[in-house]
């Protein structure tokens, strides 16, 4: 069999590694990009509520809940525990206030006894392409074990340790051999590496923490937004003053409505400052940002790492900053969560260090949940330097968000859309508002250029990034490039025109290779590309694009990289029973997508294409082999290399569908 045999749209396999031209079947990344479920939360609950307002939940109707039905079946990810919990603070050699009253033990002795062995992370260097693929992480109980207390592992290192010189699980932690001592009295003792602590301060220390204050003001609505409230006062005006209508529902092509925002450059500070020269406008406390004051983003031939939601978690994108990619933005979260003090909604806000171009996105559907919103993230996080830009998702295709007027259907509401990210950028000073779109709602009736026109001149925008799909569009259809490219050109045309500075403009859509990305660039003149897709399947893209070269990378050096996004993970989540487990979850739905990568050395022609189906294929390697199996179990199977034996409560189903392997589907 040769691969010229193969149908259309399979990937060109070399003879000697194919084994069957039978594909597997293809995975729905609609479905993928429509799980909004993250950490233990049901997103979608809050799309439509409005703390502002009652603060009362709309009820939902029976589409709707059937729907929330399906969005998560068979995907639940339960935390899981240790069977006798001990308390954080004890275990940290505190004092617990609570004593007796603690909900958790204080008694050291008895933890340690029905703690599980330590779990040995395997050091990268023990990595090879033949079975077992990693060395030195069997159990010995001769030699490793420390004495008297068969769950310390002497042999093991700690992620979180070894990289900050202290952790602070603790006692609790499942790598604890690495940073405990015990001395002849049989006492043991937390050990800290104050050298480590100190290099590393700022380097290995996460950003944007939320306070329980915050939380407890806005919890109970005392928080305070002035800059919100003059902006929705003004709005209201506005309103009686026109008499019209402030929002309109879906529009068709032609239907575009006039009633614009105030421009971010004149209209506004005309009306708040009574001078019709908004360069005159003077510096009082509620008065906007005018637009030379923000920060300019300077992103040209930058890459950018698309939102994902679930699988753009803090140590995923950390992965892909160590891999290249400059700006990177946190997963969609709901502007009403944010102002109902969800403490998931702000754990998206949470930043690496290493991320040096970061960004949050929100989902909402009107000025006065996106606009206090924006005012509470630049207040907490602006001043810090925690937040470069606020991305407003005018993308998500999915219905509940859709049908709440939010995503991309705001496409369909210029004119909101324009009074929202006026009144955000008002509210976040110096920071950027960008803007991600779809090229419209239905297919062939194409609106984004129209949005860009309006953006750039006069909403103050920072960055518009085109997904060159409509929300009706499936993943299977290829994005289309020619018309971000006549948008791109529009946009400039404009500005030339008006003498305006450029803003920077990414495409999205299939990058799979730097050949896609500078083609991409070069063709249709945008400022970069941002990959989604594309980073899941094979984050080591962004190295390729910024060295202009396609990576033939080897199966070692593949499993390498799971091995890093593993620590980054138990840095991030906990080196506890429960971060454990969590980073295995979130370690398996990234897998979910790398099984898909097929390795460039084993095609044919090159560039591999995204859209390309697999055949039935064996790699270079038996590791290589494994790294393409699209069962759910050998994902398990790959996490247990890194993290020990997942827990017989514990299980893994993948979102996609896949009928081929019995897994269980998500909606
Ligand atoms: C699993 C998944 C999750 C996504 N989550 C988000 C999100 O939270 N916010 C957003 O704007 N787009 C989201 N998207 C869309 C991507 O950001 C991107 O625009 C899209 O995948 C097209 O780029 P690609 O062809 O390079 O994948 C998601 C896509 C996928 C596949």
């Amino acid at each position: 069999m040769t691969s010229m045999s193969l149908p259309p749209g399979t990937a060109p396999i070399k003879r000697q590694f194919l084994l069957s031209p039978a594909t597997l079947p293809t995975v729905d990344d609609d479905a993928a990009e429509g799980s909004t479920a993250h950490t233990g939360t049901s997103r979608v609950d809050a799309v439509d509520t409005d703390p502002r307002g009652t603060g009362g939940r709309k009820k939902w109707t029976k589409a709707q809940k059937k729907e929330k039905r399906g969005a998560n079946k068979g995907r639940k990810f339960g935390k899981v525990h240790d069977q006798l919990e001990l308390c954080w603070r004890v275990a940290n050699g505190k004092i617990c206030e609570h004593g007796d009253e603690c909900r958790f033990t204080h008694d050291i002795d008895a933890y340690l006894a029905a703690k599980p062995r330590d779990i040995r992370f395997p050091s990268i260097t023990t990595i090879s392409d033949v079975f077992p693929f990693i060395t030195g992480t069997e159990k010995d109980d001769s030699t490793m074990a420390d004495d008297n207390l068969s769950s310390l592992e002497r042999h093991t290192s700690c992620p979180s340790f070894a990289e900050s010189g202290v952790c602070r699980l603790g006692l609790k932690c499942r790598f604890l051999g690495a940073h405990a001592k015990r001395d002849v009295s049989g006492v043991i003792t937390l050990v800290k590496d104050e050298e480590k602590m100190a290099q590393t301060a700022l380097s290995a220390t996460e950003l944007n923490f939320v306070s329980a204050d915050t939380l407890k003001l806005l919890r109970s609505k005392k928080y305070p937004m002035p800059i919100t409230d003059a902006y929705l006062k003004e709005l209201e005006a506005a309103k009686e003053e026109s008499n019209g209508p402030e929002e309109y529902v879906a529009v068709g092509e032609d239907n575009v409505a006039t009633d614009d925002p105030p421009s971010i450059s004149s209209g506004l500070v005309a009306k708040r400052t009574g001078n019709s020269d908004p360069s005159a406008q003077t510096d009082t406390p509620d008065v906007l940002i005018r637009v030379q004051e923000k920060r300019r983003l300077n992103w040209s031939g930058k890459s950018y790492l698309a939102p994902l939601t679930t699988v753009g978690n803090l140590p995923f994108r950390r992965l892909c900053t160590t891999l290249g990619a400059d700006i990177t933005c946190g997963e969609m979260g709901l502007a009403t969560s944010f102002l109902t003090a969800s403490a998931s909604e702000f754990s998206l806000v949470r930043r690496h260090p290493s991320e040096t171009m970061f960004g949050v996105q929100l989902a909402g559907n009107k000025p006065s949940s996106l606009v206090p919103t924006a005012e509470v993230l630049g207040r907490e996080f602006g001043d810090s330097g925690g937040i470069d830009f606020v991305d407003v998702n005018c993308g998500c295709p999915i219905d509940l968000v859709f049908k709440s007027g939010s995503g991309s259907a705001l496409l369909d509401a210029p004119a909101k859309l324009g009074k929202i990210v006026t009144g955000m950028s008002r509210a976040l000073g110096e920071i950027p508002v960008t803007i991600k779109l779809r090229t419209g709602v239905k297919d062939g009736r194409n609106n984004a250029h129209k949005i860009m026109l309006r953006a750039a001149k006069d909403w103050g925008i920072g960055c518009i990034t085109l997904h060159g799909r409509t929300r009706q569009q499936r993943y299977t259809k290829l994005a289309d490039w020619e018309y971000i490219k006549q948008c791109v050109d529009a946009v400039r045309a404009q500005e030339a025109d008006e003498g305006l500075s450029p803003i920077p403009i990414f495409g999205g859509g299939d990058c799979f290779s730097s050949h896609d990305y500078w083609t991409n660039v070069s063709s249709t003149g945008v400022d970069g590309v941002m990959i989604g897709r594309g980073a899941l399947i094979k984050p080591w893209i962004f190295t390729e694009v910024k060295e202009h070269r396609e990576w033939d990378i080897s199966s070692r050096e593949r499993l390498q990289l799971i091995g890093k996004f593993t620590e980054f993970g138990l840095s991030h989540f906990g080196t506890d029973t429960t971060g454990v487990n969590t980073t295995r979850r979130f370690l398996c739905e990234a897998l979910s997508f790398q099984y898909r990568y097929v390795p460039i050395g084993l095609l044919e022609r090159l560039p591999a294409k995204i859209n390309d189906r697999a055949p039935t294929f064996k790699g270079r390697d038996e590791l290589e082999t494994l790294l393409a199996s699209p069962n759910s179990q050998d994902w398990v199977k790959i996490s247990e290399m890194f993290l020990g034996p997942a827990p017989e409560s514990w299980s893994f189903t993948p979102k996609h569908k896949s009928n081929a392997h019995g897994e269980e589907s998500q909606g």
